[in-house]
């Protein structure tokens, strides 16, 4: 047994009920044995027991009253995984499937995809099993403040800057600053994903999927190619979907479906994004009862809607494929699909939305494939430049942002690129992101000794 083998098992046995966790977790060891063999002294400081177990974990009660005067009590979490290369940095996920082992698995992930960007960030992950749909925004504000009202004793700056993830954006980041800044009298970048009036980045909305197209981009350029005429099919339609859909149209694809949890959409024009935009804003307005992605056809009556299980975007012929909803929700018979289909790339958008056994099948069928914590590093790196612009006091232009976000994502596809090759392993993405992002934070835990 290799020494990454022995600690999968070790995992394994520790966190018998944390699937998700133990999937994160062998999907980076197992690309790692070339490291390692060249790396003895890793084994010998015990890096990898280290790096499988989080720094810290916090758990804590949420009691807020709900409009009814009920008092109602979810779970909060915050783990904070590694800080080896800078402070934990990684979303808040508010949704009714949260638990410690989900949190585990973001945040093993985000430690890579953090290292990856180059930018000086550590890796987290938190949330809670509040579930957002159908709540007021009272309600939401109650709860945010609830939570912020303990998390607050356990971030800073300088130590922990969450920010948002599934069921968290914009609306509740703001209720979370203004609790953090009447709790702590701070008016610091405690939380990326801010309003432009009080700190925000310009183009962190849109960083994820633009980053996931700029890195599709990148490889397809480096490949003589480019998305002019290609078809592209997304799983999804919240924040990360929409902006992919919108670069993806802009560099000339053309994005044919998209989904929700209810059903999915099929638009031989194109789907229009701004449409997208608008029912997003409706389902996150506090009056979201009835709203979905069935809406689509109202404004475009030629587009087709089919109530049924958004996997059925995986069934539609297309050259790229960007799962962008979350994780393990392109299953191998969706991938056997895409291959009939004659799909050449497909890009995480989302975190680990690919089961293990069809990334097998679609790397060994010739698929390009782009693991998220590579291709969905945009989000992070431009939370990255908002903590900069925060302590310069500064606000870039979108369009400096936006330069930087495609240098860094043009980046991040030629350190997996290179790490492969360097090891033997041309073409292979997955093992290219896990060695690149793991050399830098292994060498940087190295250097800090036994912590
Ligand atoms: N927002 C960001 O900046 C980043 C997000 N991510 C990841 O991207 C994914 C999407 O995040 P956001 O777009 O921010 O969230 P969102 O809440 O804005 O959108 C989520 C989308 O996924 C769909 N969805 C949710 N549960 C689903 C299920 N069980 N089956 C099928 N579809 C489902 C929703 O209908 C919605 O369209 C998540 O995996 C998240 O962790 C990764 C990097 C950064
Ligand atoms: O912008 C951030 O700090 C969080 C992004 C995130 O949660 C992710 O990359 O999955």
């Amino acid at each position: 047994m290799t020494y990454a083998e022995r600690i999968i098992e070790q995992v394994k046995e520790k966190n018998a009920n944390e699937p998700e966790f133990i999937q994160a977790v062998t999907e980076v060891l197992e690309t790692l044995d070339p490291v390692l063999e060249k790396h003895p002294e890793y084994e010998e400081a015990g890096l990898l027991e280290r790096l499988v177990e989080p720094e810290r974990v916090i758990q804590f009660r949420v009691p807020w009253v709900d409009d009814q005067g009920k008092v109602q009590v979810n779970r909060g979490f915050r783990v904070e995984y590694n800080s080896a290369i800078g402070p934990y940095k990684g979303g808040l996920r508010f949704n009714p499937t949260v638990y410690l082992g989900m949190l585990k698995f973001l945040g093993f992930e985000q430690v890579f995809k953090n290292s990856l960007t180059t930018l000086p960030m550590g890796g987290g992950k938190g949330g809670s099993d509040f579930d957002p749909k159908g709540k007021s925004n009272n309600e939401i504000m109650h709860f945010c403040q609830s939570f912020m009202t303990e998390l607050s004793r356990h971030i800073g700056p300088d130590t922990d800057v969450p920010a948002g993830d599934l069921g968290v954006g914009g609306r509740e980041i703001g209720y979370m600053f203004g609790q953090y800044k009447r709790l702590r009298n701070e008016f610091t970048g405690v939380l990326t994903g801010k309003g432009l009036p009080f700190g925000g980045s310009l183009a962190r909305t849109e960083a994820t999927g633009y980053g996931l197209v700029y890195f599709t981009d990148e490889y397809l350029r480096c490949h003589d190619d480019s998305f002019e005429g290609k078809t592209v099919v997304v799983h999804g339609s919240g924040n990360v979907a929409i902006y992919a859909i919108q670069k993806a149209t802009q560099l000339g694809g053309k994005v044919v479906a998209c989904s929700d949890t209810k059903g999915w959409v099929y638009d031989a024009e194109g789907i229009d994004y701004k449409i997208l935009e608008n029912i997003y804003a409706a389902k996150r307005s506090g009056h979201d009862k009835g709203v979905s992605l069935a809406m689509y056809t109202d404004e475009r009556p030629n587009a087709e809607y089919h109530a049924e299980d958004g996997r059925g975007v995986w069934g539609v012929p297309c050259d790229i494929a960007l799962p962008c909803a979350r994780e393990n929700t392109l299953h191998l018979e969706d991938a056997q699909k895409l291959v009939a289909n004659g799909c050449k790339i497909v890009g995480e958008g989302a975190n680990m939305p690919t089961t293990p056994d069809a990334t097998t099948y679609l790397m060994e069928n010739g698929v390009a494939f782009f693991p998220g914590k590579a291709a969905n590093a945009g989000g992070v790196a431009t939370s990255g430049l908002e903590m900069s612009q925060n302590s310069e006091r500064l606000s870039w232009t979108f369009e400096e942002v936006d330069s930087k976000l495609q240098g860094i994502m043009k980046n991040i596809y030629h350190a997996a690129d290179d790490a492969a090759r360097e090891y033997g392993l041309e073409g292979n993405y997955v093992a290219g992101a896990n060695i690149a992002g793991f050399l830098k934070v292994a060498n940087a835990m190295m250097a800090q000794g036994i912590v």
